[in-house]
């Protein structure tokens, strides 16, 4: 006999923030103060919301992963009880989030084919810090006696030190960095076919490491490595992207489109072959023509949600500690007479703009097709939003690039990601090994380099 249980009334919250005593003037100040049991983190030049314990999780599937989270999230906040004394973005509720780059859900082939394509997390308690103003929220489930008090957030789950993975191998993952080059090649020839204009590559690599890898460190050296990018880790995918998706605050939208890309020099004379490289990168007609596509599918999946828009004419070349990037700066003001009953939230709004021609291609279902077709890697949450949503539906996603997701079965075991821009005239030698210059971000994270 199966039993059908009635419809459980949506869980109540209780939530508060409050100004807490300034944090060291550290890059890490927010993530030091994590816990080593699922981290959540959304932190860049030290600024940003840190989180920990579940109060509520929101698993979702397929395509309707984005708007079954938004729906739960509505839900939610309905009943929420909100005390909030500092009033600025990522106060209050929030739920941290990431979602796969695909809609299907992997088949047999996969690690773990009942895994969910998104999830929303609730913490139990935030701490944030955004131009010297510092907070925690804590969020109580009603008649929750686990929630930590609101003055206990430091003691409520044990801090164990943070611990480093010792030394890490590296393997080649899905597919061999050698035949990797000619899925390159295939992508190159169905571009010049005109089947289409773009695709994006990826691949992984799988990294072992003595110890079990401890996020926490490699948070640790992403915000401190590579402070200008947006350090986040939500259920075990960490990583430090340079690519905003989309950022929703007060009616504002920003989204930093990245593609085109050309590896830093080290060494001596590495100030001026900078600069060299920088001028080759900016005239480059294939970088450039990566660029456009990319710059092009933001701007017109925005559009519909907005009044009015500012895409700048030419890119700008962003300085990374590993790489340079063709970059463009879309900003534009919500409609706010479009959308229905109330605005797109940032949620919503990623929902819209994600794939976007940086991580998938143009047309986006031809590129999406070909992806299927001769990637031969299962992606995961790679290339997929990852970020925070408020209350009023403001946040900040980001594209999960320059990342790793770690294993739940192997604790030693991470994959780590990296994808290239395929276009008519790109190298499939040159595409290894700008695809080597992207792993460098959790290959330093783990301590490679
Ligand atoms: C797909 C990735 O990067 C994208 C973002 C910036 C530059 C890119 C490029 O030049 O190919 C990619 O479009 C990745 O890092 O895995």
């Amino acid at each position: 006999m199966s039993v059908i249980a009635p419809p459980l009334a949506p869980p109540r919250l209780v939530v508060r923030t409050s100004r807490t005593a300034d944090l060291p003037q550290s890059l890490t100040a927010l993530v030091d103060l994590l816990p080593d049991t699922r981290p959540l983190s959304w932190v860049r030049h030290g600024d940003g919301v840190v989180g920990w314990g579940e109060a509520l999780r929101f698993e979702t599937f397929g395509p309707g992963r984005f708007a079954d989270a938004e729906h739960a999230w509505h839900q939610v906040l309905i009943g929420a009880e909100v005390h909030d004394d500092v009033g600025v973005p990522g106060t209050g509720p929030i739920a941290f989030g990431s979602f796969a780059f695909d809609d299907v859900v992997p088949g047999d082939e996969s690690e773990d084919p009942t895994r969910a394509c998104g999830a929303l997390i609730v913490p139990r308690v935030v701490a944030g810090r955004r131009d010297g103003e510092c907070w925690t929220t804590t969020i109580e489930l009603v008649g929750d006696r686990a929630a930590p008090a609101p003055d206990a957030f430091r003691h409520a789950y044990p801090h164990v030190a943070v611990t480093a993975p010792g030394r890490v191998t590296c393997a080649d993952g899905s597919v061999a960095a050698e035949d990797w080059k000619s899925v390159v090649a295939e992508g190159v020839a169905r571009i010049r076919t005109h089947e289409l204009d773009k695709v994006v590559l990826a691949r992984d690599v799988v990294a072992t490491a003595e110890r079990p890898v401890d996020p926490r460190h490699l948070l640790r050296r992403l915000a401190q490595g590579y402070e200008s990018c947006w350090t986040f880790s939500v259920d075990g995918l960490v990583g430090a992207t340079p690519e905003l998706l989309v950022r929703s605050e007060k009616g504002l939208v920003t989204s930093r489109v990245l593609a085109g890309t050309i590896r830093r020099t080290r060494g001596p004379g590495h100030d001026e072959a900078d600069l060299l490289n920088a001028a080759r990168l900016a005239s480059s007609p294939k970088d450039r023509e990566e660029h456009t596509y990319a710059a092009r599918s933001v701007a017109a999946a925005l559009e519909p949600y907005c009044s009015s828009m500012n895409v700048p004419e030419a890119p700008f070349v962003l300085h990374l500690p590993n790489v340079m990037h063709l970059a463009t700066d879309v900003t534009a003001v919500l409609d706010g007479s479009r959308g229905g009953t109330r605005p797109p939230s940032s949620l919503s709004l990623a929902a819209a703009l994600h794939p976007s021609a940086a991580v998938c291609g143009t047309p986006t279902v031809a590129a999406r097709g070909l992806i299927r077709e001769i990637e031969g890697l299962d992606r995961a949450r790679y290339a997929g939003p990852v970020g925070w949503v408020g209350a009023d539906g403001d946040g900040e996603w980001g594209i999960a690039l320059r990342s790793a997701e770690l294993s739940e079965r192997d604790p030693r075991r991470v994959r780590l990601f990296a994808g290239c821009g395929i276009v008519a005239a790109s190298d499939p030698v040159a595409e290894l090994a700008e695809s080597e210059a992207k792993l460098e971000p959790m290959r330093y994270a783990l301590g490679m380099d």
